[in-house]
């Protein structure tokens, strides 16, 4: 990898990202998946990162293996086998599965048994409705793909889903959201912002936390770093949204990744 080309793709809306970032001693960098380091596609396993992101990867863990997670609402095994055995953090599930690097076992939070009863609930609700091959079940959460389908009847599904399932949701600790491509009920007590938190607690003190994401669901970690560090959102916002930066695509997400490589390389780790 080269190091010493200095590459700085600029961040949308924070001219001196790169100088507040060189300015801190430690860093730390969360990065999304789906969206974020693989551009989106209906099948799911199909959603690889952009041509040369492994790599990039590959010499960011390289340098600082505990410096960096990917933090996704893909189970964990999916994602290690998306990232071909990337030995890096990674949370799944939406915070519910945590693997370390150097250790092959995941650590797993286990719904309650009043969400484990909602989900099959909900799970019902979609089936009645005639979803079943639009599902996919995970720990804490079972979500409803749209991706593929006409756009109207994407639609339609979306909302009765949603209007189901947020009801549902009130009666059994679980939270009803809407990503890019569908809507997941999910475990409520729990998300993406808590489980980088917990990241944070292990860093050096004063470290300055980088995340970069472009779903709704990466908004919980941008707040929760936002008083600290720079959430980067990828893509434009419909929403308003908790990130401070934004990026224009996973290409320019590729980019980012080669400047945070020429970075460590020129200001230290
Ligand atoms: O938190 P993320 O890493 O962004 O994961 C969010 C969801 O990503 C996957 O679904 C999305 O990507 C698929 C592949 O491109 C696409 O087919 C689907 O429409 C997208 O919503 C994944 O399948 C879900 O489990 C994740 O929650």
């Amino acid at each position: 990898m080269d190091c010493n080309r200095e590459r700085k793709i600029e961040i949308g809306n924070v001219p001196d990202f790169w100088e507040r970032v060189c300015a801190s001693g430690t860093r730390f960098l969360g990065l999304d998946y789906d969206g974020t380091l693989a551009p989106f596609h209906v099948d799911p396993m199909q959603a690889r990162p952009l041509s040369g992101v492994l790599e990039l990867l590959r010499a960011i863990v390289a340098k600082d293996k505990m410096s960096v997670a990917v933090v996704s609402g893909r189970p964990v095994a999916e994602v290690l086998e998306l990232l071909e055995n990337l030995p890096v953090t990674i949370i799944g599930s939406h915070g519910f599965e945590l693997r370390r690097p150097d250790d092959d076992t995941c650590i797993v939070r286990s719904p309650s048994a009043e969400q484990k009863e909602g989900l099959q609930k909900a799970k019902t609700k979609a089936l009645q409705r005639g979803y079943g091959r639009k599902l996919e079940f995970k720990i804490a959460s079972i979500a409803m793909h749209t991706r593929g389908v006409d756009a109207r009847l994407a639609s339609t599904m979306e909302e009765s889903m949603f209007t189901e399932w947020s009801r549902l949701a009130l009666l059994y600790d679980l939270e009803c959201r809407r990503f890019n491509g569908g809507v997941e009920i999910r475990c409520a007590g729990w998300h993406k912002g808590d489980a980088v938190s917990e990241l944070l607690f292990h860093q050096p003190p004063g470290v300055f936390p980088v995340y970069v994401g472009d779903d709704e669901t990466d908004e919980d970690a941008f707040r929760i770093i936002q008083e600290r560090g720079i959430g980067i959102k990828v893509g434009t916002s419909s929403y308003p949204t908790a990130a401070k930066g934004f990026l224009k695509d996973c290409q320019a997400v590729k980019q980012f990744l080669e400047a945070w490589i020429s970075l460590t390389c020129t200001c230290g780790s």
